[in-house]
């Protein structure tokens, strides 16, 4: 597909593209994972102006080991599958969570969230999912060892959201950053979930570009396991607090678009940010509801609540559909080619549990 016709589509009749988009669905089956939150740290190099989650708390500016294992185990009670590490973004120049690392004895925040990954591996029966932001391909290969996979959000391809209120004060969202980050990870096969925000000021146009862009990074190196399309909220206290939400009509099309592009790739819509019309998703295309936690909050839209797992299940059934409770890596790259030996020995384990 080209821009012309993604756009074309886009603006066309509504009830005809979402026709289209839900003929490719496969089976009956919306997925979703059952998770742990651990927020690593809030600290953040970028200011965002949307985020909320970023907060320059000086008298916990790290969760602990013990802390997040006393976290991981409680997950473990309740059935959680998935460890979602997802942080600020740390590089040398935020002090107060390198000195904490310093005095605990890791070199950087990589190094840290490689030992909480071995942890949760070897203490829990989790898998981690690490987004911890832009990172190299030297920690995308140390990273890969210890997650059953990783994501990071491209959020737009647009250069111009870099001099906008949105992204001006964040250089981590630099698009050549985030795409770079998305193409290493595809050159060492790791499952990728990525994805758009939507309504930061970016045009239908960019959108577009930014799901080719996406689209042509998977045809080289076939890793994306999912595509998030996450709708913009507004936070109160941010720069962008009186920015409008998109309207759900734009989502719909937004969807629809995503699975004609990716007929081959999961389309997730994070229900606790659709709440009164998520269902209308599965109708566009969407197939998977994403991490979905019983024992932490989201703690990037903490005002938005998760449903319950029974309330999730009865609102999939009514729209048609069965809820499936899946991994944080998706089955077909569950393989040597994807997974470490790591990995794939504890999933192995997993299942004759
Ligand atoms: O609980 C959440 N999970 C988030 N997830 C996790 C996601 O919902 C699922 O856990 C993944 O599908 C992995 O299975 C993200 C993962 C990413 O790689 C990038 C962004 C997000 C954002 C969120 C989020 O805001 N809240
Ligand atoms: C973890 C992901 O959460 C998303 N994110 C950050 N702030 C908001 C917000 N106000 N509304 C919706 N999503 C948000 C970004 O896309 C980020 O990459
Ligand atoms: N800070 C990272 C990013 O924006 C992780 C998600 S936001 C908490 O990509
Ligand atoms: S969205 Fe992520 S990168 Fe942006 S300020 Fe928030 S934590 Fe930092």
């Amino acid at each position: 597909m080209n821009k012309k016709e993604a756009i074309e589509l886009f603006y066309s009749d509504l009830l005809e593209l979402m026709r289209k988009a839900y003929s490719l669905k496969k089976d009956k089956y919306i997925t979703y994972s059952k998770n742990v939150f651990i927020p690593v740290t809030t600290f953040c190099r970028n200011k965002c102006g949307y985020c909320i989650f970023r907060n320059e708390n000086y008298k916990k500016p790290l969760m602990m080991p013990k802390e997040v294992l006393s976290k991981l185990k409680l997950a473990e009670k309740y059935g959680c599958k998935e460890a979602l590490f997802t942080m600020g973004e740390i590089d040398d120049s935020v002090e107060p969570v390198n000195n904490i690392l310093d005095r605990l004895g890791y070199e950087n925040m990589v190094e840290y969230v490689y030992y909480l990954c071995n942890e949760t591996l070897e203490e829990t029966s989790l898998l981690p999912h690490t987004n911890m932001g832009v990172l190299s391909f030297k920690d995308l290969k140390i990273l890969k060892e210890v997650n059953a996979s990783m994501g990071l959000m491209l959020e737009n391809i647009s250069e111009r959201l870099m001099e906008t209120v949105a992204h001006k004060n964040s250089p981590g969202k630099d698009p050549k950053l985030r795409l770079k980050t998305i193409e290493n990870a595809g050159k060492l096969k790791i499952p990728f979930t990525t994805g758009l925000l939507i309504g930061i000021g970016e045009t239908v146009e960019e959108r577009i570009e930014s799901l080719l862009k996406l689209r042509k990074i998977h045809d080289k190196y076939g890793h994306i396991q999912e595509i998030i399309i996450q709708n913009f909220k507004p936070k109160p206290g941010t720069p962008m607090e009186n920015y409008p939400e998109p309207s759900l009509i734009e989502m719909l099309r937004t969807v629809a678009v995503t699975k004609l592009i990716f007929p081959d790739v999961s389309v997730q819509i994070p229900p606790n940010l659709n709440r009164e019309t998520a269902q209308l998703f599965i109708f566009a295309g969407a197939d998977d509801w994403g991490g979905v936690s019983p024992i932490t909050k989201d703690y990037v839209n903490p005002e938005s609540k998760w449903p319950e797992i029974d309330e999730l299940k009865n609102l999939t059934e009514e729209a048609g559909f069965k809820l499936k409770e899946r991994l944080p890596v998706y089955p077909k790259f569950i393989s040597e080619e994807f997974l470490s030996k790591k990995i794939l020995q504890k999933i192995n384990e997993l299942k004759h549990q």
